[in-house]
């Protein structure tokens, strides 16, 4: 079992995401400075949202995406980077001292030319540690209200991911992600201990599953799970939800921001963990005599 300590975590619910990608990458890092700085002690692991470094929509994904070049397990140099946002982020999480989940860009594949829509994340010497590619698409089609077809351009990503620091192990997930049960239980059965993922609702199931599908996550597998979301604009092509959060593993709220940009932070304490698993023992309670355990290779 790894190791879980208490440590804090800081979500930046990102503003002012325009179409200018200098200008936006330039104020994310002055947010992560801003977060580094603004709380009783320095956080742990700061999160920015999904497509912090573009507009928002299936259009936008092919003419921001960057090359990245990482392969997990391989020395990666970031000073060789070919992304700019990369070469922001590591310098930001080293000038900072914390580790740093980079909520997520387009990624354009070198050698296949797809797109993913891909999350970095660093460790507080500014390695690119992990990223994790948007498994599932964010295919939606509710009438009268809104349709999104994110694998008009974009490849859905074919791993799991998770990292360890030295107090917790953080699995990833991407916006949609949190819909499918089978990841955020299989990195829970893997030992992660938090679930993030950077997203970014809309104003029809924001107000519906956003909540409900972190807290449903947190209490069926007994871990912290998160989101962070841009701030919303109502004069973008996109209108973010907000209400970046943290949900305990009892599965009550324990942070969330309103609409606009915002930095909230959230102590996360492992006895929470231990007293939700004591209480109530579904992690030593499950029948794999009656279904299978899908964390298992089939
Ligand atoms: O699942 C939803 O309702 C929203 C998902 C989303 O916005 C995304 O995956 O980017």
């Amino acid at each position: 079992m790894s190791v879980f300590k208490p440590f804090t975590l800081a979500l930046i619910q990102l503003g002012s995401i325009g179409a200018e990608k200098t200008a936006n990458l330039q104020h994310a890092r002055e947010m992560i400075l801003k977060a580094a700085a603004g709380y009783t002690k320095k956080p742990d692991v700061i999160v920015l949202p999904e497509c912090f470094n573009s507009p928002y929509g299936h259009v936008h994904f092919p003419v921001y995406a960057e090359n990245i070049g990482f392969t997990p397990g391989k020395p990666y140099d970031v000073a060789q980077s070919p992304s700019a946002s990369v070469k922001m982020l590591s310098a930001a999480a080293k000038e900072v001292g914390a580790w740093l989940i980079g909520g997520s860009i387009p990624e354009r594949d070198a050698a296949t030319d797809r797109i993913y829509n891909t999350c970095t994340v660093y460790n507080p010497n500014g390695d690119l540690v992990a990223t994790h590619r948007k498994v599932h698409l964010f295919d939606i089609d509710i009438p009268g209200k809104i349709k999104f077809k994110e694998s008009e351009t974009l490849t859905g990503g074919t791993t799991m991911n998770f990292f360890d620091t030295e107090f917790a192990r953080i699995g990833l997930g991407i916006c949609y992600d949190i819909r499918f049960p089978e990841l955020a239980m299989i990195s829970a059965r893997k030992g992660c201990h938090v679930l993030v993922y950077p997203g970014a609702f809309n104003l029809t199931t924001g107000p519906l599953h956003w909540e409900l599908l972190q807290r449903a996550r947190a209490v069926d597998n007994q871990v912290y799970v998160s989101m962070c979301s841009p701030a919303r604009d109502l004069s973008a092509g996109y209108h973010a939800w907000g209400h970046s959060m943290v949900v305990d593993p009892m599965g009550q709220v324990v942070g969330e921001a309103g609409e606009g940009e915002e930095i909230i932070y959230t102590d996360i304490e492992p006895g929470r963990m231990e007293t939700a698993r004591a209480g109530i023992p579904v992690t030593r309670q499950r029948r794999f005599d009656v279904y299978r355990d899908v964390s298992l290779p089939n």
